[in-house]
Formats: C-alpha cells, structure tokens, sequence
C-alpha cells in the first residue's frame, strides 16, 4: 500500500466532522487558494446563496424593501455580492469605502458602485452614530422588510463593538415588535443578532446556533484535506512583546559516538522556529556542537542508556517539546532508553523519530496524544499501526506525499521533491515540527513540518536544481515562513 493509498482509506475510516470552528474555516478557505479556487469565486457563490434564501422571504411577504449591512471584511463582501444578484435593494456600508479591508470584498463593491449609478441598488455609506440610527428608524416604521446581516462573519472577535452593537440592539427591538421584519444573517449571527434565519458556508461553525441552514459554496473536500499555505497562517503568531524563551524552547535528545550529525541538523531547524534549542547528546557528539546558539547537556558513556533516564528527566522540565531519536544508534542501551523514557515523560510534548520508531516495543505501547511519530515507510510498518483502530498520536508518514494522521484527522501534503531523498532531511522535518510543537496544537504542527521542509526544497530546485544540501534546506525555513506566516 503506498502513501497515497493509506491516505484514501483513512479518509474513508475516518469520520468528517460536521461542525468545525472558524480557525478550521480559515484554514480551509485559505488552502481553497492553494488549490487555485479564488475567494472572489467562493464570494460569488455565498452571495448567490444568500440572494435566494431572501427570494424565499419574498415569496412569503411579497414585494418588501431589503437592507443589506455589510461589514468592511469578507462577511460584508458576501453581502455585496448578494445585493447584486439581487438588484432592487438598499446596501448599508458600516464604515469607510476605504477601510474595506480586502480585495475581493473591493471589487464586489466597485461594481455594486458601477450598477448605483443608474440602477435601483442604492449604497449607503455609514460612519456616524446619528446616519445608523436614521436608517434604522426608517426600518423601524415599515410593515414588512427584509434585512440581510452581512455584518461580521467567522473573523468576529470578542465582545461586539460600535458601530455593529448598535446596529444588533436596535434591530433586535424592531424584531421583537414586529415579526414581519425579517433577518437574514450570513454564515454567522453578528453577535447576538436574533436572526429568522442564519445561512452558513460549506459546514456548520461551533459558533453558529443549531437552527444555522449549510449551504454548499464550491468548497471542495480536498480543502479540507491538503495541507497548504493556510495551515501556515493558522500557526500562533510570535508576539513581538514577547521575551527570551516565549516563543518555545526545544531539547534534542539524540546522537552517539557513531552518528554525530542527525541531532545537530535537527536542532539547527528547530532554533530557526523556537527561541531555545538544546542538544544532550554522549560527549562525541556535545565535542562536535561548535554552534554557539545552541546550548548543549553532556551525558556519559558511547550511546545514551538507562542510566540517562532521570537526568534527562529532570531536563526535559525545562521544555516545551522534546525531539527524540535522531543518531541515537540501535541496540540494547538505547531501546532500555527510550522505552523507560517515554514511560516516564507523562504529557510532555514529544516528537519520536528515527532510531527511537524503531527500538520502541510497540507490544501494549500507549500511543498518547502528546506525541507526533515521523516514521519513513519501512518504519511505519514496522510501528505495526492497527488501522480499526487509529491512534490518539499523530503520525507523519514521510514520503512523495506525506501524510499526517491521528484518530481524528487525516491530511496530506506535497510540497517537496526528490532532491530530498539525501540523508539529513527527515533529521530537519522533526526539528521544524519541534520546533512548531513547542507553541502549537500538534496535528498543525506536523501538517505546517511538512509543507514548510517540503516547501523549503522546492524553492531550493528553482535556485540550485538537484545541487542542494540539508544545510541549503535549513536556510530556506525562514523564507517559507516569511512568506506565509
Ligand atoms: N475567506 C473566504 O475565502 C471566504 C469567506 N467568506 C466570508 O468571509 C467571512 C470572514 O471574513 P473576514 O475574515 O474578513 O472576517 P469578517 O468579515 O467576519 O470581519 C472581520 C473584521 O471585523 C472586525 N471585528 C472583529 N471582531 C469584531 C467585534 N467584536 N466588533 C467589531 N468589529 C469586529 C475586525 O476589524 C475584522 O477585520 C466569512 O464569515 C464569510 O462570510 C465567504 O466569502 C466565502 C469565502
Ligand atoms: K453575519
């Protein structure tokens, strides 16, 4: 079976969620991009969407006035491109045309000028208090109208603020006066709004109400299942007030008199993400680290052993994450190692590679949920997964396509090339993942690990064709994440 194969019956065992949060639809929506579905398409469809839930509130009011209040983000954009398919209907823009925060809700909107000019769609551009309350109080006094919320969608934030929390009280005690105003609110109510109807996208959010009705807007399933740029985005942003440490610290467990270059390489990715990396390594490797970023732990002896256990212990308490296995050599001292290890390390956050996949005794082993495996083929099945029965840890199944899996998740990545079958790269992928997992959730960690090696590759074949190196490779992190972050 290879990697594309497992990919497609673990989509099939593993079952699709029907609700998702908006940082999932944030992703989704972003890898929709990836896969060259563009916003504005996905826009059009929403609003199209929209458009015939209020011909539906036409049929039973008959010919009422529409409000349409659009927001300056993508939400609002949706609300555009409804008024247009529309036609005969008012648009209330809540703030500056010149705030409207995106390209696609942009061009929704110079249009929707274009057809003002001498149409019957008319725009409103609403910045003061007293022009919002004026609109409302029209509506206030009409028998029947139908408003459309295009307010705020998934990009709301925290407590409602002005103008919008006028807009939703005022329009909630118009509602409850007079049950022939009726609201549409699209993808999600803004704030407490008490909508007759909410008309959410592609699946139902974990902020909508139960009543939300999906509607299908050309997101395909594979949005959800590739790995793209908008995994990246989704990743925790480096607070610029943060200080020394914050934004991860990573220890290297790894290396042994024979094999001193896996750790190293898996500590410089992971420093090119976290704030702090650390090696501790048997004295052949430490002798080798000449790297002055990185901060090393001498430990006795020609492998690391049993007799390791409580030191490393006691160190791991200072990290977020715990990178292990990479040169630790196979043989009796280091499979003692590693299996006592992990028995002991509790929830720590660890990522198992190499070496170590391949001394664990699998035999009643408890695959948690705080560890990340990055097994090549023959490793992989030599961890003897049982597919009835997934784990609770991700796997990484490295490959032309790599796909990443726990219980729950399924996804798949293609960044890379075949210029990255020289030794080294899987040392950097679980350094890069490390160093993601110190400060991220660890399914989105493995899934970015991947795109961002893969991506780093393939921005390095352009350069250099095949003539790159895992050093070449390190280098190209930070420009990957520039790009996308
Ligand atoms: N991204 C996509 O590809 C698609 C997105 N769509 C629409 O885009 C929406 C998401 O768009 P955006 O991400 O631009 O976000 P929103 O349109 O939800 O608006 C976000 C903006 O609102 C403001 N804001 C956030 N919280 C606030 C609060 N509590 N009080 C006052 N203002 C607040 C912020 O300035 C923020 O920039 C979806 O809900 C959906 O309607 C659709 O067009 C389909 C495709
Ligand atoms: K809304």
């Amino acid at each position: 079976m290879d990697n594309l194969e497992l990919f497609k019956i673990l989509t099939k065992k593993i079952k699709e969620k029907d609700i998702i949060s908006p940082k999932e639809m944030e992703i989704i929506d972003n890898n929709c991009e990836y896969l060259g579905i563009s916003r504005i398409l996905l826009m059009e469809n929403a609003g199209k969407c929209v458009a015939e839930e209020v011909n539906k509130f036409k049929v039973e009011l008959g010919e009422v006035p529409i409000f349409i209040f659009c927001g300056t983000g993508n939400n609002g954009g949706d609300g555009f491109a409804a008024a247009r398919h529309l036609g005969n209907c008012s648009v209330i823009l809540l703030g500056k045309e010149e705030n409207i925060k995106t390209y696609e809700a942009r061009e929704n909107f110079k249009i929707l000028k274009n057809l003002a000019e001498f149409g019957d769609i008319s725009i409103k551009n609403v910045t003061h208090q007293n022009e919002i309350l004026e609109i409302l109080n029209e509506i206030e006094n009409l028998d029947k109208a139908i408003i459309v919320d295009a307010m705020l969608g998934t990009g709301i934030r925290g407590e409602l603020r002005e103008p919008y929390k006028t807009v939703v009280e005022k329009l909630n005690e118009i509602k409850k006066k007079n049950d022939n105003i009726k609201i549409i609110s699209v993808d999600v109510e803004t704030g407490d709004l008490n909508a007759d109807k909410v008309i959410t996208f592609h699946k139902r959010k974990t902020i909508n109400k139960e009543n939300a009705i999906v509607k299908p807007i050309g997101i395909p399933k594979e949005a959800e299942y590739i790995v793209g740029w908008g995994d990246l985005k989704a990743l925790s942003k480096r607070d610029p007030n943060s200080h020394k440490g914050e934004n991860g610290k990573v220890l290297v467990i790894g290396g042994s008199k024979e094999f001193f270059g896996a750790p190293i390489l898996t500590a410089l990715a992971a420093l090119k993400i976290a704030d702090l990396v650390a090696v501790a390594s048997v004295k052949d490797v430490v002798k080798k680290i000449t790297n002055p970023e990185l901060i090393t732990y001498k430990l006795k002896g020609d492998y690391i052993g049993e007799k390791c256990i409580d030191k490393l212990i006691e160190i791991s308490k200072k990290f977020d994450c715990i990178v292990l296995g990479n040169g630790l050599g196979v043989n009796e001292e280091t499979k003692a190692f590693v299996n006592g290890f992990l028995e002991r390390i509790g929830n720590k956050k660890v990522v198992i590679d190499a070496d170590a996949i391949k001394v664990i005794e699998y035999e009643g082993f408890e695959f948690r949920e705080n560890f990340i495996f990055t097994p090549h083929r023959r490793e992989f099945e030599y961890m003897g997964i049982n597919l009835d029965n997934l784990p609770s840890s991700t796997i990484v199944l490295k490959g032309r396509y790599d796909v990443i899996f726990n219980k729950n998740n399924v996804k798949i990545n293609k960044t890379g090339n075949s210029g990255m079958t020289v030794g080294g790269t899987g040392d950097i992928l679980c350094g890069i993942i490390g160093g993601l997992y110190a400060k991220n959730e660890a399914f989105l960690s493995a899934c970015c690990g991947c795109f961002i090696n893969g991506y780093a590759g393939d921005l390095l074949l352009k350069e250099k064709g095949y003539y790159y190196t895992p050093i070449d490779i390190i280098e190209k992190i930070p420009h990957v994440l520039k790009l996308f972050g």
